[in-house]
Order: C-alpha cells, then structure tokens, then sequence
C-alpha cells in the first residue's frame, strides 16, 4: 500500500521531503487524492477537506491556521512540530533585545546619510554617537509571558547573559517546568512581571485569552523606556494601544514578526516579515517532525503530538489493527467490544483515549480471516458516534 503525501504551499524543506521512502510518495497525486498534508503556516480556515484526507502536518509550531475542530469532527489528525523552530526564535529574540537596547536601527540610518571622506565622517561619528548610547542586558530585568518552548529557552539563556527573568505561564506544562532555570522566577500575576520588566516578550499561541494582551491596560502598568516583543502571533498585539504607549514614552522600542501600515512611520517599531522560525535548520527540523508524525500515523494509526487528539500509542502485535475515530460519548468502548463479540473475534489489545468532544481508538484484534474483519468494519461504518474507521494490516503479524 502506498501512502500520499502532500505539500501544501511551496516553503516546505526540500531535504526533508527527499528523505521520504516507501511506502510514502509526496506530490505524485492531486490535493484531493492525497491521505496527507504537510504545510506551514498556509491558512485552512476556508479550505474544504478531502474525505481521504487522515491528517495533516503542520511543519512548525503555531496551528491557528488550520481549523483544528472541524478537522476532529472529519475525522482529520493535525499534528504539529512542537520545539522543532525554537531555538531560532529564541536567536531572533535575544537578537532583537540587543538590537532594540543600543538604537541600532537609528545608528544605521544615521551613519548611512552621512557623506564626504572617511575622515570627515568619523569626526563627526566621535562627535554624534553619545546620541546612539544604550544600555546592557546584564542586570537588567526581563519579563517572559508563555514558557513553553521558545519562552523556557529565551529564559534560561537570558539568565545566562546575567538578567533577571520573570515568567508568567498559567498553563506551564511539567515538561518545560523541568527545563526551565530555577533562576527564572515564576510570578502568578501578569500585573507582576509587567511592573517590574525591563524588556517583555511574548511566548505563546493566539487563544481567545491572548488576543490584544498588548494593549493599553496592561501596557500603561509597564516601566517607562520598556522594550517590547512579540515574535509570536499578531494578534496578541493592540496595535493602536502600542503606539499609544510609544508616544506616551512607555515603550522604547518594538520588535515584531508582523506588518501593518499603522507602523510603518514609527522609527520606533521594527518590523520583519514573520522570519521567526525562518532558518535552514529550523524548516528541516519541523518538516521531519512533522513527516514523522504523519508517517507513523498513517502507517501504524499511531498518534504523537496531535493538537486535536491525545497522544495514543501501542506496539501492533496482532494481525490486524481497527482504528476507530469517535465522539467522545459514554459507552462507545462498550459498543466496540459487543461489535467485536457479535464477529466472534477475540480483541488483543485495546486503548481509548479522548481529548475534548472526540476519542481514538487502537483496536488490536487476534483474527486473521480478512472476511470477519471487514465485516466488522461494516458495523463500525455505520455505528452512531463514529466518524473515522481504518484498517491496519500488519505484515509482520501475519
Ligand atoms: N514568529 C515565528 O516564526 C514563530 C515561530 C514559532 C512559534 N511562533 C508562535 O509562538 C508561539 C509559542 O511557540 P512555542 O513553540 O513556545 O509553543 P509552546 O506550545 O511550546 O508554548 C506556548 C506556551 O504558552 C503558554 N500559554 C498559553 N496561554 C497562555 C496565556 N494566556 N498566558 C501565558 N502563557 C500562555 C502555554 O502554557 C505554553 O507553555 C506559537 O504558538 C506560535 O504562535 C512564532
Ligand atoms: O508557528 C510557527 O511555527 C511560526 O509562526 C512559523 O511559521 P512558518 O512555518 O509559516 O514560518
């Protein structure tokens, strides 16, 4: 059996796609023919998905451009590359921190405009650079708002470079609670770390909760001359409230991986062109995550880092494994096995797992006659409350 695979927009790594073996082929069919999508940050609000499609890659952190519900109820798995672009955020972060700090930007221009020979230049460099002084990281208090990947890094290397980090994540995980410096100091109120941050920088995906939390309200409690970032989602910015704060002397400088025409005359604000995780290592990292993930689903049914379903795992053993995709509703596990039952076919393993409104299922069965099976996926086709059944041969099991 072959699986397609394919890309969606035209930024996904190379390298990566190269590295795809049998029984997987990428871009051989069309979109509607494919059994998998990878792409980065190509937006499906609008899309109408396949019913072939099983799942879809999303090669990079962020996955507000796919709609990852509607996926779950037509029984799509959306997978994700967690940390697979953060140590190039981070580098851009902690770039952007020097940068906005020793008034790069005006320095350039200035020296750019200057004319005649390069001794009348450097007079007048020793004359006008007091203007361009600014001020070290060292010592200097940095305030972290979400300590998932990008945001447990960019703390823990600011520690290194002597600040004092303040973070705030309601929802920390265990996992980067564990990776993150016990120098970093953990504040359980926003109000904290914007009171007494030096520099901000914002770490987290665009939720309901986090759209416009740069806005007036808790810019106008920051300290004068803050330096302001936000590499991760536009919409986390209120940009009319950050310009506000600009003019009122409370923001410095800041730095962000989105456009809009509202910034483009403001000397204070520097704008790049969502480059976040735009490195060589970071697009052959989060393809490869994201490849892997796909190709593990498709092959075994296998689910590691989904966004729209739980993690589910188990070693196939058996002949023959039933994957059924279904909502998330009292009874169903027993209904599967009374259905296994009526086909007089013995389960070998089972695990259930729900997330929100749908569950996955592995059903490992100890049958080999293919016509039971498949009488059983019969039944399963047309059970209430499933949305999603495939079958799964195992070739060595056989
Ligand atoms: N500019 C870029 O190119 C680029 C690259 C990668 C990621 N991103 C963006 O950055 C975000 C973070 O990336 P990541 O890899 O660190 O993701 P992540 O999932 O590892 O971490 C996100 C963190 O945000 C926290 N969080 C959620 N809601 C919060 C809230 N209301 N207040 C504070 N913290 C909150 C979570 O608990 C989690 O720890 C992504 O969602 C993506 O939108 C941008
Ligand atoms: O969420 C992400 O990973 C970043 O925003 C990068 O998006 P991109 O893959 O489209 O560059």
């Amino acid at each position: 059996m072959t699986f397609h695979i394919k890309t969606i927009g035209n930024n996904i790594d190379q390298i990566a796609l190269a590295e795809v073996e049998a029984p997987f082929m990428v871009n051989e069919v069309e979109e509607e023919q494919a059994d998998a999508f990878i792409c980065r940050a190509q937006p499906f609000h609008n899309y109408t998905f396949s019913k072939k499609l099983l799942a879809i890659g999303r090669a990079g952190a962020g996955f507000n451009n796919i709609p990852i519900e509607r996926c779950a109820q037509e029984g799509i798995v959306v997978f994700n590359a967690p940390g697979g672009n953060a140590n190039a955020v981070k580098e851009l972060v902690l770039g952007m921190m020097i940068f906005g700090t020793r008034n790069l930007e005006q320095a350039n221009q200035w020296l750019r405009a200057q004319t005649g020979t390069d001794e009348e230049i450097d007079q007048r460099v020793e004359e006008a650079k007091k203007v361009f002084s600014g001020s070290e990281l060292a010592g200097k208090t940095l305030g972290v708002i979400g300590l998932g990947n990008i945001g447990s890094r960019v703390a823990n290397d600011a520690r290194r470079l002597g600040m004092k980090v303040l973070g705030y994540d309601p929802y920390l995980s265990i996992e980067h609670a564990w990776n993150l410096s016990h120098h970093v100091k953990r504040v359980h109120q926003l109000t904290e770390l914007l009171q007494k941050s030096d520099y901000i920088t914002v770490h987290m995906p665009a939720t309901p909760e986090t759209q416009g939390l740069l806005n007036w309200a808790n810019l106008s409690q920051c300290k004068k001359g803050v330096i302001l970032l936000n590499y991760a989602r536009d919409e986390i910015s209120n940009k009319k409230d950050i310009l506000r704060a600009i003019d009122a002397g409370i923001v410095k400088f800041f730095g962000t991986d989105f456009g809009s025409e509202c910034f483009n005359n403001c000397a204070q604000v520097f704008l790049t062109p969502h480059l976040g995780g735009s490195t060589k290592e970071a697009g052959l990292n989060c393809t490869r995550m994201a490849l892997d993930s796909v190709q593990t689903y498709l092959q075994t049914g296998e689910i590691i880092n989904a966004v729209n379903f739980p993690r589910v795992t188990q070693e196939l053993l058996s002949p023959y494994r039933i994957t059924l995709i279904n909502k998330n509703v009292p009874n169903v596990v027993a209904q599967i096995s009374m259905a296994v039952a009526k086909e007089n076919i013995n389960i070998a393993n089972i695990v259930n797992r729900g997330q929100g409104d749908y569950a996955y299922t592995l059903l490992d069965l100890d049958e080999q006659d293919e016509e039971k099976i498949k009488a059983l996926i019969e039944r399963f086709s047309k059970a209430d409350n499933v949305v999603r059944v495939r079958l799964i041969k195992n070739k060595r099991g056989m």
